[in-house]
């Protein structure tokens, strides 16, 4: 049998800066829990199996959302940080009969429901590829500046890459950067960073804005958007998406071309 491609999914935060009633990861989006529609996205991308860390007593409901997931689904119980969260599904995966054959492994926020396939099988491509350690990145749009008290300076954006997820792991490496982090009380915001810090090669792929990250509520009204210019382009890996863009863009130039020569004097 193949061994299978576990995605840890991470679903156990608070959601503070989403606010509200209902916490964002069940939020409904085109019909469907945010959770359910990442574990989706994943298996589109190639992941085989899910593993969900959700928050203690919040099991049932995430279960429920994800009665209908294309692929299996085990149940975590995360920590009081994204990280700590992480760790423990990391353990669960190495203490499991079969999820513990995987030599991969992604991870992803399940506030980020419409990466693209294409974004999640490049990162298992790159693994296949021999990568330890990989991320989906886009390039900065604003222009950035480094804030020193009063002062602040302009930062080369050029520079800069924003880093998504899912982010994709040698599993055994992932796994014991992790424990090591614990032992050394070190705290980090993402898990590329994680075996960055003890050395190990990372590598970046292509992103998308479609793989957003629902933080704060106008998120959710941006990520139905997405929704729907996906379900327009049909099942796709998504590609087909950011080619759409690409041609309304040029057929959009080539109507004000038009528009242009049809005014006397432009
Ligand atoms: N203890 C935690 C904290 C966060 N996460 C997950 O990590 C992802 C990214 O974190 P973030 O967007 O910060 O979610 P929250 O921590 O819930 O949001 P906030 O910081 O606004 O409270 C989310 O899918 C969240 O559910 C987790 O599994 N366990
Ligand atoms: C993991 C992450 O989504 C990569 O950009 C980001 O670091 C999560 O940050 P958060 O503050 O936990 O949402």
């Amino acid at each position: 049998m193949d061994e299978p491609i576990v995605a840890i999914v991470m679903a156990a935060g608070i959601g503070s800066r989403f606010g509200g009633p209902i916490p964002k990861q069940v939020t409904e989006l085109a019909g469907k829990a945010v959770v359910a529609v990442a574990v989706e996205s994943l298996a589109a991308g190639g992941c085989s199996r899910a593993v969900v860390v959700v928050k203690e007593g919040m099991e049932n409901h995430v279960r429920f959302a994800l009665a209908a997931a294309p692929i299996p689904v085990h149940f975590v119980t995360g920590g009081n940080s994204r990280q700590e969260s992480v760790r423990r599904g990391l353990e669960f995966v190495d203490s499991h009969p079969v999820l513990s054959k995987a030599s991969k492994v992604l991870i992803h926020d399940a506030v980020r429901p419409l990466v693209p396939a294409y974004v999640v099988a490049d990162v298992i491509k790159a693994l296949d590829d021999g990568a330890t350690a990989v991320a989906p990145a886009m390039p900065v749009v604003d222009t950035i500046r480094q804030v020193d008290g009063d002062t602040s300076t302009v930062v080369d954006r050029d520079t800069l890459r924003a880093i998504q997820t899912p982010q994709g792991f040698d599993r055994a490496t992932i796994t014991q950067c992790h424990r090591r982090m614990a032992d050394d009380g070190v705290k980090v915001t993402d898990d590329l960073s994680c075996c960055e810090l003890y050395d190990h090669q990372i590598t970046l792929v292509e992103g998308s804005r479609a793989a957003m990250k629902i933080t704060e509520p106008i998120d959710i009204d941006i990520a139905e958007v997405f929704s729907r210019a996906a379900a327009g382009a049909g099942n796709h890996s998504g590609k087909r998406v950011r080619l759409m863009a690409t041609k309304v863009r040029e057929k959009g130039g080539m109507f004000i071309r038009h528009v242009r020569r049809a005014i006397p004097g432009k």
